[in-house]
C-alpha cells in the first residue's frame, strides 16, 4: 500500500491531497490540466518539499514530520513525456546505467531482470544504435526498460504517452498492458487521455483544483453519474471478465464478468485468461421484460442504482449486474422522454440490452 498526504503551497497553487494507493496494479491521476497532477508526482518522488506532507510506500516511511528521503534515495523510477536518454550513450549503455542507479539507490532490491524487461519491452533489435536514431515510441520503451532496471518500489509514468502521435501511442500501450501484467510493481501514471486511463488504470484519483475529488477502483469511478467523468464525449464503463470458452462457428467468446456472462466478437484469449471490456453508455438500452425477436446478443438482467440527469433530454443511469445489483457497475445513456414513460426508478430490477461490447485491454 501507499499512502500519501501532501498539502502546501508552491507559488499560487494550493495542493492538498490525500489518497491510498495498492501496491499492485496502475493507480492513475486523472484531472483537469493544471489540478495538480504532476506536483503530486514530484512530491512523491522527493523532487518537491511542501509545508506538510507524509508517504510511506510498502510500510517504509519515505516523509513523514521531519524525515525525508532525499530523491536520490528513493527507489523511484521516473517515466516522464518526452524520453530523456543520455544522447552520448547507445540503447544498450542507457539500460546499464538504470543498472547501476539501482546499486546506489537505498531499498534498491535486485528483482527486475535485464532480459525480462528487454524481452518486455522487445528492446533487444534497438541495442547497438544510438539514441538519435530512435522513433519516439522506441525511446520510450527504452526510457521505461531504464527506468524499471533502476528496481524501483514504485513506477511514476507522468504522460508518457503524449508527446506521440496516434500510431506511436497504439504501438506502445500493449507494452504498458504486459508490462502491468508481468511485474508486481505499483504505478502511479498521470494523464489527461481517459482512452487510456480506461485501458490500463485499476485505480483512479480524480483530481480538481488541487485536491482529491474522489478515488477509487476504476469500474466504480467511471460508471458514478455523481462525477464529472460520465459527461465526457462517449462516457463507458469497464469490466474486467474471464475468457469462458470461444465459438470459432459463430466468432463469439463467452466472457463472465461479475454477475453476467457477455458474448464478444471475436477470439479474444485463451480460456481461463482476463481481458478488460468497455461498452458505451449509448451501446446500453433498458426495457422492463427481456425483448424477443431482437438482433441484440447480450441482454442482462441488471439493478438500478442511481441517477443522474445530463441536461434536460439525457439521463445517465448507474446499473448494477444482476438480479439482485451485486455485480459490476455498468453505465447507461437513455433518453428523458424513455426514462419517464417507462417510469424506472432505482431499486427496479430490469434488463440492460448491451449494442456493443469493444475489447479494452487484451
Ligand atoms: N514550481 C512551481 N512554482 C509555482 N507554481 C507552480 C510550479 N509548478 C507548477 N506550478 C503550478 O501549479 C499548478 C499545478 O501544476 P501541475 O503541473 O501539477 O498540474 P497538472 O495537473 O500536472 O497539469 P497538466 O495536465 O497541464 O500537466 C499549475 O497552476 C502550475 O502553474
Amino acid at each position: 500500500m501507499i499512502e500519501a498526504q501532501f498539502s502546501g503551497q508552491q507559488g499560487s497553487f494550493k495542493l492538498d491531497v490525500e489518497f491510498a494507493a495498492p501496491s499492485q496494479g496502475v493507480t492513475a491521476l486523472f484531472g483537469p490540466s493544471g489540478c495538480g497532477k504532476t506536483t503530486v508526482l514530484r512530491c512523491v518522488a522527493g523532487l518537491v518539499r511542501l509545508a506538510q506532507g507524509k508517504l510511506v510506500v510498502d510500510g517504509e516511511v519515505w516523509q513523514e514530520g521531519r524525515r525525508f528521503v532525499p530523491v536520490h534515495r528513493r527507489a523511484i523510477g521516473y517515466v516522464f513525456q518526452e524520453a530523456s536518454l543520455f544522447p552520448h550513450l547507445s540503447v544498450r549503455d542507457n539500460l546499464e546505467f538504470g543498472q547501476k542507479r539501482a546499486k546506489r539507490a537505498k531499498g534498491g532490491k535486485q528483482t527486475i531482470n535485464f532480459d525480462d524487461v528487454v524481452e518486455l519491452l522487445a528492446i533487444a533489435p534497438l541495442f547497438d544504435r544510438p539514441t538519435s536514431r530512435l522513433s519516439g515510441g522506441e525511446r520510450q520503451r527504452v526510457a521505461i526498460g531504464r527506468a524499471l532496471l533502476s528496481q524501483p518500489r514504485l513506477l511514476l509514468m507522468d504522460e508518457p504517452l503524449s508527446a506521440l502521435d496516434r500510431m506511436g501511442r497504439e504501438e506502445i500501450l500493449p507494452y504498458l498492458e504486459q508490462l502491468h501484467r508481468a511485474l508486481s510493481i505499483p504505478v502511479l501514471y498521470v494523464s489527461h487521455d481517459i482512452g487510456e486511463i480506461e485501458r490500463l488504470a485499476d485505480t483512479l484519483i480524480l483530481m480538481r483544483h488541487g485536491g482529491v475529488r474522489a478515488a477509487g477502483p476504476i469500474a466504480e469511478l467511471l460508471s458514478d453519474p455523481s462525477l464529472p467523468l460520465v459527461r465526457m464525449p462517449e462516457p463507458a464503463s469497464v469490466l474486467d471478465g474471464t475468457v469462458m470458452e470461444y465459438d470459432p462457428g459463430y466468432g463469439l467468446a463467452t466472457v463472465d464478468v461479475p454477475g453476467g456472462t457477455l458474448l464478444i466478437a471475436g477470439d479474444i484469449g485463451p480460456t481461463g485468461s482476463t481481458r478488460r471490456l468497455r461498452i458505451e453508455a449509448s451501446d446500453v438500452s433498458l426495457s422492463r421484460e427481456v425483448l424477443k425477436d431482437t438482433t441484440i446478443l447480450n441482454a442482462l438482467p441488471v439493478r438500478i442504482d442511481m441517477v443522474q440527469p445530463i441536461g434536460d433530454t439525457q439521463m445517465t443511469v448507474r446499473l448494477k449486474l444482476g438480479e439482485d445489483g451485486n455485480g459490476a457497475p455498468l453505465l447507461s445513456r437513455v433518453s428523458r422522454l424513455s426514462w419517464d414513460r417507462l417510469g424506472f426508478k432505482p431499486g427496479d430490477t430490469v434488463v440492460a440490452q448491451i449494442k456493443a461490447v469493444a475489447l479494452a485491454r487484451t
